[in-house]
């Protein structure tokens, strides 16, 4: 082998050295980064083959231990749902996908809605299903037809359903069901439903915190929701007072469980109270009525001065026509706000239990933040006020809208009809008797926010009843094995640390097996190279 340059100092006619030499300087080792084309030395390579042999033994315990042990996914990962959500003034569709490997949701796929809602099908139930054949084209047009049969459909009504008489309400779900059956979409008949108002507000609960990043965390941590629908009220929320049995549920995600106060206060929705209180003041029963100077007619101070009562009955009214000519509006934002007061507090006199905010019905002392949602948005759209503005703005605003006359109030809300204008006053002044009045939320206090979504994830609740419904789905199909080899009775993590360890040791045993190594340096005063045993 042609020694190179560097050994100039060495006797040229010295034998050549059988070993494998590389440019030499005094005493240097024998390692460079460079090393010149050896013969292989299997030895040299039991490191890296005994670490693939771990990462393959590692991977496919994996799949032994644990994927496989998983039930075959659909196939795709991902997965449609749509939902019904059958409220008291319309129904809508919701489609939503997920992705059962990611996890991931996809809440923007669509949602179309209807009015009137399916309570105003009490006169004639079995035209009720009819309703939804629009409705099921849409989902239709949003879930690739290949998907159809493995999709789920569910109708879940609300409190407008929970108005309507039981025998109805059973009418008009069959009539549902039959549409359902065909509709091409995987459908059980107790898919078609009237969920509990408890249920709806957790729901709620659910999606405003799975938006706000905070499901999973600690409970202080959470939101709460008070959600103003057409004919109900929901509030839910995390309380760390004891709850009756019915006003308690208790959560889990993960490992965090929650405890929620959860319910749904009938009546008390925006449209149901309005029509209501109107019934009340037309009758001459409500106790504040003022009576105008016109006798057999009263002051209605929730509707702004010069709007001309007449025969009611807003699409999807629960209330049947009702005759409000003896009605006289009398806009007047603090006099609406005492009416609204005696509906809210009607029967708190039969409170049983340790606090009633509404009616008879207990209630924890609310703690935390809150979202306050639906008709609590639309009404502070409608007034321009920022999501987490004061009660007191609101309450500015409203007096200013009711004392306002109502041709002025059409001029300057043209695009709105008469029906959702007139509704202002009412709002206002509801929602202030409400949160403050009642709840006892102080007149500038930040805990609430209006709003109907966080970021792009709208607060419906159906949305938290397709999270928890896939994440239950999830949990059978795809426990979350990583809690579940990290929790202390897992076989798999013991197996897979033990077989890496020994892994690691074969490997480790298997390099100090190989040929001794050597190292080769010349010494110059002896004029010849000395090779000797590394040691380690
Ligand atoms: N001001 C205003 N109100 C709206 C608008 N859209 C819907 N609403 C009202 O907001 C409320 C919608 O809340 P939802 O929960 O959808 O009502 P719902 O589901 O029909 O009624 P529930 O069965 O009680 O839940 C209803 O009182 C509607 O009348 C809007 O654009 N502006
Ligand atoms: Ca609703």
């Amino acid at each position: 082998m042609r020694r190179s340059h560097a050994r100039t100092r060495i006797n040229s006619n010295m034998d050549p050295i059988k070993l494998h030499t590389r440019p030499l300087t005094r005493s240097t080792n024998l390692f460079s980064r460079n090393p010149k084309p050896t013969k292989s030395n299997p030895s040299s390579f039991a490191i890296p083959i005994a670490l693939t042999a771990t990462l393959i033994t590692l991977i496919s315990c994996y799949y032994v231990f644990i994927h496989a042990a998983k039930p075959s996914f659909p196939p795709s990962s991902v997965k449609y749902g749509v939902l019904l959500d059958g409220g008291s003034t319309g129904t809508r569709i919701h489609v939503f996908s997920y992705d059962t490997e990611t996890n991931h949701f996809d809440f923007d796929l669509g949602s179309m809605r209807l009015n009137p809602g399916l309570s105003s099908y009490a006169v004639n139930p079995t035209n009720a299903g009819d309703s939804l054949k629009d409705l099921l084209d849409f989902a239709k047009r949003k879930v690739p037809p290949a998907f159809w049969a493995d999709t789920e459909i569910r109708l879940m009504a609300t409190a407008g359903l929970r108005l309507v008489d039981v025998v109805v309400q059973d009418k008009i779900l069959d009539s549902c069901r039959r549409v359902l059956r065909v509709s091409g979409f995987r459908f059980a008949d107790d898919w078609a439903t009237v969920i509990t108002g408890s249920d709806e507000g957790v729901y709620a609960w659910i999606v405003a915190n799975y938006a706000l990043g905070t499901l999973g965390g600690d409970p202080s941590e959470t939101t709460g929701i008070i959600e103003l629908g057409g004919a109900s009220v929901q509030v839910t929320f995390v309380s760390d007072e004891p709850l009756p049995q019915e006003f308690s549920r208790t959560l889990k995600f993960g490992n965090v469980t929650y405890n929620l106060y959860s319910h749904s206060f009938l009546h008390f929705g925006q449209n149901v109270a309005f029509e209501t209180l109107r019934e009340l003041l037309s009758s001459g029963d409500f106790n504040t009525a003022a009576e105008s100077l016109q006798k057999g007619t009263y002051i209605d101070p929730c509707s702004p001065k010069g709007y001309l009562h007449h025969v009611e009955s807003s699409p999807g009214s629960l209330a049947a026509k009702i005759d409000l000519s003896t009605l006289q509006a009398g806009g007047n934002f603090s006099e609406c706000r005492s009416a609204a007061l005696t509906l809210l507090q009607n029967g708190k006199e039969k409170c049983s239990y340790k606090s009633c905010y509404l009616g008879s019905t207990f209630m924890p002392k609310l703690r935390g933040k809150f979202l306050a949602t639906e008709n609590f948005f639309h009404t502070s759209k409608f007034f321009g006020l920022h999501q987490r503005a004061f009660l007191s703005h609101l309450l500015m605003a409203g007096e200013q809208f009711c004392g306002e006359d109502w041709s002025k109030l059409k001029k300057k809300h043209q695009s709105l009809d008469d029906e959702d204008l007139l509704r202002y006053c009412f709002s206002s002044a509801y929602i202030v008797a409400l949160l403050h009045d009642s709840l006892g939320i102080s007149l500038d206090d930040e805990r609430i926010g209006f709003a109907n979504q966080v970021e792009n994830i709208p607060l419906d609740w159906a949305l938290g009843a397709f999270i928890l419904q896939s994440t239950a789905v999830l949990d059978e199909l795809h426990p979350s094995w990583i809690s579940t080899i990290i929790s202390d009775d897992s076989p798999t993590l013991l197996s897979l640390i033990a077989l890496s360890i020994m892994l690691m040791v074969i490997a480790w045993s298997i390099s100090k097996w190989r040929k001794p190594q050597l190292k080769t340096i010349y010494d110059l005063e002896k004029g010849r190279y000395i090779i000797s045993r590394v040691n380690r």
